[in-house]
């Protein structure tokens, strides 16, 4: 039976890689899946992993009906098994619906990859529809860490090196990114993003609970 998995976890948690792994063992056994993603760093229609690999995708704009998008796939004779969705988080409510739909109706697979919080440790509209109607959720396993040392359960935004909780929503960016980049995230623990303590304020702070050598 067709299954709507959700694969979750912070930045940085491997999400992309793992996408890209799905798609090569499904199609390593003859199997056809079509590859989307929304606003991946590496630019319009491309899903990219920060081990290297990167390929083409397909682009998911606010009008992207994924019900019609696969009828006309297999109208035009093309089969659809499988669909690879990342950066799922972005997708609107009504978008995960058409996912669940397609697998519901006609047994395509769908394994949708993203982050569930944003900067404010709120639930993403995307993320929180896919939480509501997966047939499961898998965490990811090799979880990013905070500087602390403790597994990173929340992401952090910076702006010019400072952690802030205004903003909007969506702006993409990096966890690489120098600390005084206009815009970077970082993971952290609970703990450490509710004090707004970013590598760069234990650092300055000297602080006594780092348990990792923050160089
Ligand atoms: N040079 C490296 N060597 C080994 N693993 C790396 C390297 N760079 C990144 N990674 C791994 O890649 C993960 C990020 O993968 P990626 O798929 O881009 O994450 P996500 O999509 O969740 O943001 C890191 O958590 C780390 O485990
Ligand atoms: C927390 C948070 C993140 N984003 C953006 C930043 C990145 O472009 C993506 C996440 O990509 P990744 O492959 O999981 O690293 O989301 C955002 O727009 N708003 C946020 O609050």
């Amino acid at each position: 039976m067709a299954e709507l998995v959700f694969f979750s976890g912070t930045m940085d948690s491997g999400k992309s890689t793992l996408a890209l792994q799905t798609d090569h063992n499904h199609a390593a056994r003859g199997r056809t899946g079509l590859i989307f993603t929304r606003d991946d760093r590496a630019g319009a229609a491309r899903l990219s992993s920060r081990l290297g690999l990167e390929v083409d995708a397909r682009e998911v704009a606010d009008d992207t009906d994924f019900w019609e998008l696969v009828a006309a796939e297999r109208q035009a004779g093309r089969l659809v098994d499988y669909l690879v969705c990342d950066e799922a988080q972005f997708y609107s409510p009504l978008q995960i619906e058409q996912l669940a739909r397609l697998v519901d109706e006609v047994e395509i697979d769908v394994f949708a990859f993203g982050i569930t919080t944003d900067f404010r440790t709120r639930l993403f509209p995307g993320a929180a529809r896919l939480f509501e109607l997966a047939d499961r959720i898998e965490e990811l396993q090799v979880p990013a860490l905070c500087w602390c040392g403790a597994r990173g359960t929340h992401n952090a935004r910076t702006v010019g090196g400072v952690m802030v909780l205004e903003g909007d929503q969506v702006v993409v960016g990096d966890v690489a990114g120098a600390p005084e980049a206009q815009v970077a995230y970082e993971v952290l623990c609970r703990r450490h993003h509710m004090r707004r303590m970013t590598t760069d304020v234990a650092r300055r702070q000297g602080s006594g609970d780092a348990l990792l050598d923050l160089g």
